[in-house]
């Protein structure tokens, strides 16, 4: 199945490329970064035109577990009617550290604390993440009173697992 998308280039890097031949996203790079207090929003440098049907879904790369990073929405997704540039939004993570406990010199005493690498975060024109398209499907609502049982029933939540063990 190929999908035919429209991409207009606003800075000559930002053409998606996939890093070898049957991956299942394309890389994208940042080509501009705006730091708020609440996130860090990357721009990826390119606007889409997709065929109706279709959606683009941006996706963290693995390797981002190098970073003090997280992607805020966890997936970005992209409306086939979305003719603006693709941005991508971060939050910066914590993690724990020691951290001597004050007037404890002889014998230092540490205690862990939350602290966050301000400048563990991707720079500009870094691979930040990952796309794909995929077809959306059409999909109705049928209302109704009562469902059908199932196997499965009402469990979700680990109830598998605790059903295994009694
Ligand atoms: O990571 C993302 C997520 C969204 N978008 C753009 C494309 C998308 O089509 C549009 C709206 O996204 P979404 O529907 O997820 O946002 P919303 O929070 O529901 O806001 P809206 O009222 O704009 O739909 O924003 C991005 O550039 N990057």
């Amino acid at each position: 199945m190929t999908c035919n998308v429209k991409i207009q280039l606003l800075h000559p890097d930002a053409m998606p490329v996939k890093a070898h031949k049957g991956d299942a996203c394309f890389d994208v790079i940042a080509v501009g970064m705006e730091v708020t207090d609440d996130y860090i929003e990357y721009s990826l440098g390119f606007k889409t035109e997709m065929p109706e049907g279709w959606q683009g879904l941006f996706y963290p790369r693995s390797s981002i577990s190098k970073y003090g990073l997280a992607l805020c929405n966890s997936v970005g997704v992209i409306d086939a009617g979305y003719r603006g540039e693709w941005k991508a939004r971060f939050r910066k993570t914590a993690k724990e550290v020691d951290v001597p406990v004050r007037g404890m010199v002889d014998f230092p005493v540490y205690k862990k604390e939350l602290s966050i690498d301000h400048s563990n975060i991707y720079p500009k024109f870094e691979r930040i993440g990952q796309i794909q398209f995929q077809r959306v499907p059409t999909v109705t609502f049928e209302q109704v009173e009562t469902l059908e049982q199932s196997e499965r029933g009402a469990g979700g939540f680990g109830s598998t697992n605790l059903l295994n063990h009694v």
